[in-house]
């Protein structure tokens, strides 16, 4: 919704998404400067990978997902905050829609390699590696990535859905919703992907979970894997969830890091699903499910991983502009923006 005043005054041009909005925002972002996570290489560079895929779900649009955001000013408003900004540009997400199941395999699966190989690249120079979706079978490519270089990286997972269906146990075919099926080696065919430790994964805002799933969730939580829902975030509030997800992972003190005391833990790896938000917030993503987390709830998963001082990667999948009109589809990029940007060591004060 735009909102229009009267006359210009110090916040006229403030409307959703417009080029003053993130030009206003930079400049308010130059004061601030980063500590970066101690295992990256000087100065702090992130690398921006675009992966702009559509055919891990049906719909046309997520591929535009890295075009729209750049737009939106992801790498201006990184720079004010400090980071050196390499954009890498798009990997070939590539290949014909393909019948069979499920589906359009081959493209997923070549889209999701040249990701890892540009990733793996990345993490190799030392570079925070931030992977714009694209829908969300593009963390077969980044995860596989983070693990490959890293492999204590440690993975929070904030997404409705739960993603680990394998071409067994999904209803609709479609790999968007199995990245972590293949990752946790629950279905074997893709030979080249490093095996995921459930021990080593933590999920936030689930609240669409496939009958398998459910099973499969139970059998991962018994392995040691964090599992929570919106149900949690109900109970605890956000800030208990972030804190018991992170201290699972083997963060200290969760959301509320001392700078000294995350020093030598693993990596994070964020990979970060647009619609975990409410639909009333962020409207424009193709598997929409009511009872999200809310704006503030979603800056502060950001914020409380960013705490940790350990973030290595991160993903944000699934925006897709073609689904709502414009000022949705713009609120909904916007806002996946400044999640990164909230990721990345942007504070309120
Ligand atoms: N990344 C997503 N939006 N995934 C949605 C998956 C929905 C459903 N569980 C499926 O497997 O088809
Ligand atoms: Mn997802």
């Amino acid at each position: 919704m735009q909102r229009r005043l009267l006359s210009g005054g110090p916040h006229a041009g403030l409307g959703v998404g417009n080029i003053r909005n993130t030009r206003e925002r930079v400049a308010e972002l130059a004061e601030a400067s980063i500590a970066a996570p101690a295992f990256l290489r000087q100065p702090a560079t992130v690398a921006i990978i675009g992966a702009p895929q559509n055919r891990g779900q049906p719909y046309i649009g997520t591929d535009r997902g890295p075009a729209l955001l750049r737009r939106a000013g992801v790498r201006e408003m990184l720079a004010s905050l400090g980071w050196r900004v390499d954009d890498r540009g798009d990997c070939d997400m590539g290949g014909p829609v393909e019948a069979g199941w499920p589906k359009n395999a081959a493209a997923v699966e070549a889209g999701s390699r040249s990701l890892f190989e540009a990733a793996k690249r990345a993490h190799a120079d030392g570079c925070l590696v931030l992977a714009l979706g694209g829908d969300h079978s593009i963390a077969l490519g980044s995860v596989a990535a983070a693990i490959a270089s890293r492999p204590e990286t440690r993975i929070l997972w904030v997404d409705a859905h739960a993603d680990c269906n394998t071409p067994e146990t999904s209803r609709s075919g479609n790999m968007h919703g199995m990245p972590l099926g293949y990752l946790l080696g629950l279905d074997g065919s893709m030979g080249w992907l490093p095996r995921l430790d459930p021990r080593h994964l933590a999920f936030v805002g689930l609240r669409d979970v496939d009958p398998e799933e459910r099973k499969t969730l139970r059998r991962l939580r018994d392995d040691g894997a964090f599992v929570s829902t919106m149900k949690e975030v109900d109970g605890l509030g956000i800030g208990g969830v972030m804190r018991e997800a992170l201290e699972a992972l083997g963060f200290f003190r969760g959301g509320h890091h001392d700078e000294k005391s995350n020093k030598n833990s693993p990596p994070l790896h964020l990979s970060f699903d647009i619609d975990a938000i409410d639909p009333q917030i962020a409207p424009a993503t193709g598997t929409v499910v009511r009872g999200g987390l809310s704006f503030r709830e979603a800056h502060y998963v950001c914020e409380a991983v960013w705490e940790t001082g350990a973030l290595g990667s991160m993903d944000i999948v699934e925006v897709n502009d073609g689904l709502t009109d414009a000022a949705q589809a713009q609120e909904t990029v916007d806002l996946a923006a400044a999640l990164v940007v909230s990721a990345c060591g942007d504070v309120i004060c």
